[in-house]
């Protein structure tokens, strides 16, 4: 099926005039719903184009019309299991937010409250309906996309790290990885969340709009629906686009352009991408911003429904015309309707606590790799059959109209839900042939409307099977991930005196920083698909961030959300069981992990452990057995860690590594062709290798290099004696 996208015109402000409205609804014949924006050539007034839409709202359109109309049919589709998106689209200041958010009274509640409201009224009615055989959780995540920057809107703005959060696909979907998400009782809990969230938010006043949203904001509400051991998920997000602008008309500061030319950015990429998919390009440009990549629009499943505010007025003539233009292509996006699969819940990976009573973490899915199984038809069809009845106005909040009276006829609301087959799973439809416009008819040809065929449909989109080039390339990344990891985990020990605690922290940081910025940059830069271990060492940064900041109960979380990445690492253990002792979570005594001697200590960050990153899970070796084996490589073996000259054979092994040629250090005992290519790496990291300090003088640097070590040194040293 294709994007739904429907038009708002919002009312006249206050200091607005009737005679300045430019922009009106319109019906393609009588009696149908209104379907047509009207705007006038503003090269020729007296000509006038026609948009055409699935759907079209006018001036006097309330919030609860535009819910019962456009999302709460929908609603049943999200319980099936499919995810749905609504986003709301437009110049700024034309009612996004309104939409989206509204206000505070009942009546003036936007479409996401509702939707809450909707989702707990359901669970509460599926609950009751099974006798609390299936129940129904909901959980939120909240995060804005500013400056090209992704935040969580769930923490406060002093945790937010100058890189923002990062992002990566798995199965097909963008994950802003490491993103909080609060488990949501009611909607009262919803309201605090979110409000409190909203806080977070970036906003300022324009000329435009004396409260403009800065930033894209994207609530995800995950609802999760356990029936014994089977469990579907699905989930509806929300999103508020900042608002496009013209910065003559915004007289906007310097602060207010540079947000001015990342939101015009994005959306111009996203425009970009929906006249890509529109004409059927096999290249459509998602990942130039973050926006397009998390709204991978006609790449997301499920129903998706664009909203698309319009102001009346003149004064925004030209911009509409835009905006009209951009979302009127938006139509011919298709959408694959997947319903997401049932799983079996099976034992949780982890068996480490929780990070906080309602803090789970969004890559901890313990259901990833369950079996999916075709009893999700069975549910589907259940909840089908129960769900069979009409979609009530939402119950919460009641604003004063009669519920069941929408605003639009119901004829406009045909080509999405009540299509839905629930039992299908993989579900494709052509293009609704009533969307079909290719471009603005003039009135002096309103036959147009409804008469032209839709494009040809774009060939259904089948989940891209990974090939073999590209998984090297993710292999290739996944390590650059790990060095980098490793580096920033390990470069405070290793280039510093042996003085941690003099060490200025903000140092400290800001070197980890850049290291974590230009891992991202690297990472974001190849727009490559990882493994699940490449997520677990995001999140073993991402641990390493909040540690930096002195947010142990952040590291704490991001551990444990990388255990089960890394099972049973016993380095990772013992951090996790370090940070619970000093939060007051566990006793010292109960301590499973032996503590470290300084021995089998190789390299250590400042509160003297190894961070846990590469060294802790490449080379799971227990901690007893790694004890340095200084027998073979002594300071006396070859004098170099006496700093006196080196040995022949440490010298030749030090030519090699310093050569950066990959067939020799290839060459070198114990190194295969991915422990070659990272150490390359990491001595291209060092520096361009033309000056002396950036090579390595000694065995013992050579040992400090992650994922290096003292075995590996020691073989290469040895093989190397055998062929001298
Ligand atoms: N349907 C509506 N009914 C009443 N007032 C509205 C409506 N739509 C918008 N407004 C008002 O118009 C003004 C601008 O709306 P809003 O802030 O939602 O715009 P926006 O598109 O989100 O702007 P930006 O992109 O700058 O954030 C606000 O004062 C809002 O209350």
């Amino acid at each position: 099926m294709s994007v739904r996208v429907v038009a708002r015109i919002r009312p006249l402000l206050e200091k607005e005039l009737d005679k300045d409205v430019i922009v009106s609804a319109d019906r393609a014949q009588d009696g149908k719903p209104l379907s047509i924006v009207k705007i006038p050539n503003p090269k020729n007034e007296s000509e006038e184009f026609s948009f055409a839409f699935n759907s079209v709202y006018d001036r006097a359109t309330t919030q609860e019309e535009l819910f019962t109309s456009e999302v709460a049919p929908h609603m049943k589709a999200l319980f099936q299991g499919y995810d749905v998106t609504i986003f709301a689209y437009g110049v700024t200041g034309t009612g996004k937010t309104h939409t989206m958010r509204g206000g505070l009274k009942l009546a003036e509640r936007g479409v996401i409250p509702r939707l809450l409201s909707n989702v707990f009224r359901r669970g509460k009615k599926i609950a009751k309906e099974t006798n609390g055989e299936t129940t129904v959780a909901v959980a939120l995540s909240y995060y804005e996309i500013y400056n090209d920057k992704v935040y969580d809107l769930l923490e406060p703005p002093e945790k937010r790290t100058p890189s923002g959060i990062p992002l990566r696909e798995k199965d097909g979907k963008t994950i802003v990885v490491g993103l909080s998400e609060r488990s949501c009782e009611d909607l009262k809990d919803f309201e605090r969340l979110y409000i409190e969230a909203n806080n977070n938010r970036v906003t300022a006043a324009t000329k435009l709009n004396a409260h403009s949203s800065r930033s894209h904001a994207i609530l995800r509400v995950k609802v999760t629906q356990t029936t014994g051991d089977m469990v579907r998920e699905s989930t509806a997000s929300a999103i508020d686009l900042a608002g496009s602008e013209d910065n003559r008309r915004t007289d906007n500061g310097k602060e207010r352009l540079v947000e001015s030319a990342a939101i015009n950015k994005s959306l111009f990429v996203l425009s970009q991408c929906i006249d890509a998919i529109s004409r059927g390009d096999k290249r459509i440009p998602y990942r130039e911003s973050k926006m397009t990549r998390i709204l991978s629009l006609g790449q997301n499943n499920g129903i998706t429904i664009m909203i698309l505010n319009l102001a009346p007025i003149r004064s925004y003539h030209l911009d509409t015309i835009s905006s009209l233009n951009v979302s009127s292509r938006a139509k011919r996006i298709e959408v694959r309707e997947i319903e997401n699969e049932v799983v079996f819940k099976q034992p949780p990976r982890s068996t480490t606590g929780l990070g906080g009573p309602n803090v789970l973490r969004q890559p901890l899915r313990p259901l990833a790799n369950a079996h999916n199984v075709a009893t999700g038809v069975v549910l589907a069809a259940k909840a089908a059959e129960k769900a069979d009845k009409p979609a009530k106005a939402f119950m919460v909040y009641t604003d004063k109209k009669p519920a069941a009276a929408p605003a639009r006829p119901v004829a406009a609301l045909a080509n999405t839900s009540s299509k839905l087959q629930p039992p299908t799973i993989i579900t494709k439809r052509s293009s609704d042939v009533a969307d079909s416009l290719l471009r603005p008819s003039k009135l002096a040809r309103p036959t147009q409307i409804g008469l032209a065929r839709p494009p040809a449909a774009a060939p259904p989109k089948e989940p891209q099977l990974s090939i073999s080039a590209a998984q090297i390339e993710a292999m290739v990344e996944k390590k650059v991930a790990e060095i980098l990891a490793s580096r920033a985990a390990e470069i405070i020990p290793a280039v510093t005196t042996p003085e941690p605690a003099a060490q200025p922290k903000d140092e400290i940081s800001e070197e980890v920083k850049r290291r974590l910025e230009a891992l991202e940059r690297r990472i974001e830069k190849e727009s490559r698909g990882e493994d699940g271990r490449s997520e677990g060492l995001r999140l073993l940064l991402q641990a390493r961030q909040a540690k930096e900041r002195g947010d142990d109960e952040g590291a704490l979380r991001f551990y444990e959300s990388a255990l089960p990445y890394f099972p049973g690492q016993a380095k990772l253990l013992g951090k996790i069981e370090k940070l619970k002792i000093k939060l007051g979570r566990m006793a010292p005594e109960e301590r499973t992990t032996p503590r470290k001697t300084k021995k089998m200590m190789v390299l250590r960050d400042e509160d003297g452990e190894n961070d846990g990153t590469e060294a802790d899970v490449e080379d799971d070796v227990p901690l007893r057995q790694r004890k340095p084996s200084k027998k073979k490589i002594s300071k006396s073996s070859d004098g170099e860690d006496n700093m006196g000259p080196a040995s022949p054979k440490t010298q030749q092994l030090l030519d090699i590594v310093n050569s950066r040629d990959l067939a020799l250090i290839k060459g070198l005992h114990g190194f295969g062709a991915k422990k070659a290519q990272d150490l390359v790496d990491v001595l291209t990291l060092k520096g361009d290798g033309s000056d002396e300090v950036n090579k390595i003088a000694s065995l013992s640097q050579l040992r400090m290099l992650p994922g290096i070590g003292t075995r590996t040194v020691e073989r290469a040293y040895e093989g190397l004696a055998l062929e001298v």
